[in-house]
């Protein structure tokens, strides 16, 4: 069938004249000969358009619209965002945000060496993948990314007040403040004489009873940020009642704390009566099962404040310069409660990792106990004062803290306003994410052994321990975050490891488990357990032997000191 073009022809004829400005365009244009019998299915009548009509002027307003646009769609900084990964229909890129083994691998780095833009479900979200553009965008303009994107769940979790997941505001200012006053690195050194015992417990725990290896470290850690923020009793099992309801809140709020719940996404679902949505039943129970566990444990400090007198604890500082911090006793309850939960598992799983790179790296090991010995030989345990003398034991944490970071994707900051990075646009209000994980494997920072576990990568010519790379936020490692947002437990966290590690390697061998053949089982270091914010090691055998035949006695000593 023969295919009408006539009136195509005389179509184009009219558009080309009438970008010439002329009506009648088939004077200008050569003629186009038809043949009106085999022409089939049409008329030859001239196909109106509509501007041909219009007045002149209206005519180049359109065309000057027209170019308008075409030159702000080709201008448009939205076409110089960073690289995407393919997209889903409606999902975006939801499916790369929740699939942490991709984040964290080779390809992603490989593909998205700097920068990389996911929408996720029309939200824009900008991950930062090397330590350059991260530093750049989240410490050096850390005024422009200091704020939180809105998250429902863990706001309703936590009614507002939980720091990590604020807005900056005025009451953010406040609670941050009181918080890093309270944990500056001169002002957590109250808190070594309980870093210290804890170290002893869970020593002489582990020598006694080594297969219980990861509850005794649960039970340190939470018995240390207990005792540091409420002034609790040391606790004498993991699985005291306290610490699993802790440790319950603490999961509620980290798997809130992902983003990834629906509601997130489609904000609308908080408007659905509780009794048509089970999930809103269940996160306001948790949420007032939280804040009375919170007031509940604030209170017990108020009042012994009130019969015992003043001992050092975090809450018990709060609660001393509440007029200067001006916080309510709700702000100051919720503040403390946060405490626990940044910093039980975290400093938990950073002991975990350490624990098993010591197993598989049993060089690192053996250097550690020589420095040990050559400082604090063996008649007595380490203790804070070593720590200038110990730079190796030092750099080990540094270098677990870098090569195994708990926190792996970092919280989510917020860009106030349009901002770029090397080129690329970053839209006012995306949601700014560092991955920590990519940052601290950079081998543009940390050279071609970037993967591989060196603490000497810490330390100077004279064996002095370094500040860490210009780019890393003075400590190494960006793995306790950027700028204004940076982690307020970092001093804490770092004091407890080394009295904990140090106390450990004097003490005792720990080697990799063996099969029924003798054969040795070195851990697996390249998977690990992914519990919403935090990334543990996978569980593996460590055998825990003494590494001298004094080190008991002199452990059951020290001991005998803390419960006089
Ligand atoms: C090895 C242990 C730890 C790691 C790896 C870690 C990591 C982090 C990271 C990555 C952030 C987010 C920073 C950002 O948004 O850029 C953060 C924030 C925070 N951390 Fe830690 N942390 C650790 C221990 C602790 C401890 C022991 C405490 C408290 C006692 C704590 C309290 C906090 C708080 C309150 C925030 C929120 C700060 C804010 O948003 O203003 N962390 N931490």
């Amino acid at each position: 069938m023969a295919y009408d073009v006539a009136p195509k022809v005389n179509a184009l004829r009219k558009y080309a004249g009438w970008l010439l400005g002329v009506h009648n365009a088939s004077a200008y244009a050569p003629a186009v000969a038809f043949d009106r019998d085999t022409a089939v299915g049409g008329s030859l009548a001239p196909n109106p358009l509509p501007f041909i009509t219009l007045p002149l002027p209206l005519k180049g307003i359109l065309l000057c619209l027209l170019v308008t646009l075409i030159v702000s769609y080709t201008r448009s900084s939205w076409r110089r965002l960073p690289p995407q990964p393919r997209r889903f229909p409606i999902i975006g890129n939801l499916l790369q945000l929740t699939d942490k083994r991709w984040l964290f691998s080779r390809e992603c780095k490989e593909r998205f060496s700097e920068v990389m833009y996911l929408d996720v479900l029309g939200k824009p979200t900008i991950i930062f993948n090397s330590l350059k553009s991260a530093s750049e965008v989240l410490e050096h303009r850390a005024s422009n990314s200091i704020g939180r994107p809105r998250l429902i769940m863990i706001g309703i979790l936590s009614a507002g007040l939980g720091l990590p997941a604020m807005n900056h505001g005025e009451q953010w200012r406040r609670m941050r403040r009181a918080a890093h006053e309270a944990l500056t690195k001169v002002a957590v050194q109250r808190y070594h004489p309980i870093e210290t015992k804890e170290a002893t417990i869970l020593v002489s725990a582990l020598l006694t009873n080594p297969e219980n290896r990861e509850q005794h470290i649960q039970r340190t850690a939470a018995s240390a940020i207990l005792s540091i923020t409420y002034d609790y009793p040391t606790l004498t099992s993991g699985l005291e009642k306290v610490v699993q309801d802790m440790d319950r809140r603490v999961h509620q709020g980290a798997r809130a704390a992902t983003g990834t719940s629906l509601v997130e996404f489609f904000p609308w679902m908080i408007h659905v009566p509780q009794r048509f949505a089970k999930w809103k039943r269940e996160v306001f129970k948790q949420a007032s099962e939280r804040s009375e566990t919170f007031l509940r444990l604030f209170n017990r400090v108020k009042i012994d404040l009130e019969s015992v007198g003043v001992r050092p604890s975090f809450s018990a500082s709060l609660i001393e310069h509440q007029d200067r911090y001006r916080l309510s006793e709700r702000e100051m309850a919720y503040l403390g409660g946060t405490m626990f939960g940044a910093g039980f598992e975290t400093t938990s799983t950073t002991l975990m990792w350490w624990t098993l790179a010591m197993v598989a790296f049993p060089e690192v090991q053996r250097r550690a106990q020589a420095e040990l010995d050559a400082v604090v030989g063996r008649e007595r345990l380490p203790t804070y004062a070593d720590a200038p003398r110990l730079p190796y034991m030092r750099a080990i944490i540094k270098e677990v803290i870098r090569w195994r970071p708990a926190v792996r994707l970092g919280l989510p900051h917020v860009a106030a306003e349009d901002d770029w990075y090397d080129g690329m646009f970053i839209p006012k209000g995306a949601t700014c994410v560092a991955n920590i994980w990519q940052c601290n494997h950079d081998r543009r920072v940390f050279g071609d052994d970037a993967d591989e576990f060196k603490p000497e990568r810490h330390l100077g010519e004279n064996g002095e321990l370094l500040p860490g790379p210009k780019e890393t936020n003075r400590e190494g490692h960006v793995s306790f975050g950027f700028g204004r947002r940076v982690c307020v437990g970092r001093h804490l966290v770092n004091d407890s490891l080394f009295i904990h590690t140090a106390r450990m390697l004097w003490a005792a061998n720990l080697k990799c488990g063996r099969d029924e053949n003798g054969k040795e089982l070195p851990p697996d270091i390249n998977t690990f357990v992914d519990l919403g914010i935090v990334s543990r090691p996978p569980p593996h055998d460590c055998i825990i032997t003494p590494r001298f035949p004094q080190a008991q006695s002199i452990l059951a000593e020290e001991r005998e000191k803390f419960e006089d």
